[in-house]
């Protein structure tokens, strides 16, 4: 029998197991936001998949290339360089390590907060004396854009909900004291695993985006996986055009549980680097997530406890990734899905 020993370098991390290996799944709903249909599409594809795929967006591929080539520039620079921006505090970069819980990943990163206010002079500063990618308007322009783009999809999806008014989930976003951010993640190759025949290596470990909506884009590698209501893992074929929105958390309470957020992960490759850029749209600290009233049947009750998105937060910051940290939250306690 020969048995395959892992390779030194990739002591720390998890290789997972996968018998069969996964096939690109061809079923990831994909809608176009000019659609006259998209808001019952959107509701139906976040109902199913929690998941869908976002084409004909109105972001210009400029400010995505433009990012997309200041963010390799920076994941280039030398590793002296990138750690002047970290550790993260959560925002800056970091390295293999993901949050303050113990999760590690084949990935370096930046996390930033949309919202400047937030994140601390010290760390602007300490940013903009470092890379160019904080110095010119590439980060900025991007956001901006998938913003309004986010504000949108959340638009819609009120209007297939028949919520009123249409702005009841956008104006989360919309708020100046939103608690959204944004992430740049980097997936090296990892040339080691091509002897691990039939195992894989975690990105980014399994988890659901704790926010109202994640809005994300990838270079053309593979590697996104979403779990499907049968609890069966797919790839997520990649397409560096378009947009995947993902449900969150937030959202999840906020329809008492029609929509439920998607859990996801990341497998890294052996000769492809994978870059994506993922804006998670957050509401203000201070906000109550409960249930909108015209969601909750009459004669039916909420799911949830009520909580403050600070509180969510706090209790998601003090959780490892895999967690269901709904489970705290809901009337019944649970603590798996
Ligand atoms: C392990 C963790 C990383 C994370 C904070 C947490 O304690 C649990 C949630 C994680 C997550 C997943 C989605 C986003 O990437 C993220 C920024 C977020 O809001 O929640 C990360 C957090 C992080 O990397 O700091
Ligand atoms: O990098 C990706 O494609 C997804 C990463 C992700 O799920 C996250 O940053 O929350
Ligand atoms: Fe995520």
């Amino acid at each position: 029998m020969v048995v395959l020993s892992q390779p030194a370098a990739l002591d720390h991390y998890s290789l997972i197991k996968t018998c069969k290996p996964t096939s690109a799944f061809t079923g990831i709903p994909v809608i176009d936001l000019r659609d006259p249909e998209a808001k019952t599409l959107i509701v139906k594809s976040c109902e199913e998949f929690g998941f869908f795929k976002l084409v004909n967006h109105g972001v210009p591929m400029e400010f995505i290339a433009r990012l997309e080539a200041e963010a390799i520039r920076f994941f280039n620079l030398p590793q002296s360089e990138k750690d002047k921006a970290g550790p993260p505090d959560p925002f800056g970069y970091g390295s293999k390590r993901i949050g303050s819980n113990g999760d590690v990943g084949w990935i370096e990163y930046l996390l930033l907060n949309t919202n400047p206010q937030v994140t601390s002079l010290k760390t602007l500063n300490i940013f903009r004396q470092n890379s160019e990618i904080f110095r010119s308007s590439a980060v900025n322009d991007y956001i901006t854009a998938v913003k309004r783009m986010a504000f949108e999809v959340l638009e819609l999806l009120a209007d297939g909900l028949k919520i009123e008014p249409r702005n009841v989930l956008s104006r989360l976003l919309r708020d100046e004291k939103s608690d959204s951010c944004f992430r740049l993640n980097h997936y090296p190759p990892c040339p080691e695993l091509q002897a691990l025949s039939g195992r894989t290596l975690i990105g980014f470990g399994e988890h659901t985006d704790p926010q109202i909506i994640s809005v994300l884009r990838s270079n053309n590698t593979s590697g996104l996986q979403i779990c499907l209501r049968d609890e069966t893992w797919v790839s997520v074929p990649p397409d560096q055009t378009s947009f995947f929105i993902n449900v969150g958390d937030a959202l999840q309470v906020m329809t008492n549980g029609r929509l439920r957020s998607v859990r996801h992960r990341v497998l890294a490759d052996s000769l492809r680097s994978r870059v994506s850029m993922i804006y998670f749209g957050g509401p203000p600290l201070s906000e109550k997530i409960r249930p909108l009233p015209s969601l909750v049947a009459e004669g039916e009750e909420s799911l949830y406890k009520e909580f403050t998105w600070w509180e969510y937060k706090t209790s998601a910051y003090k959780s490892r990734l895999a967690d269901y940290r709904l489970g705290l939250f809901e009337k019944t306690a649970t603590t798996s899905q």
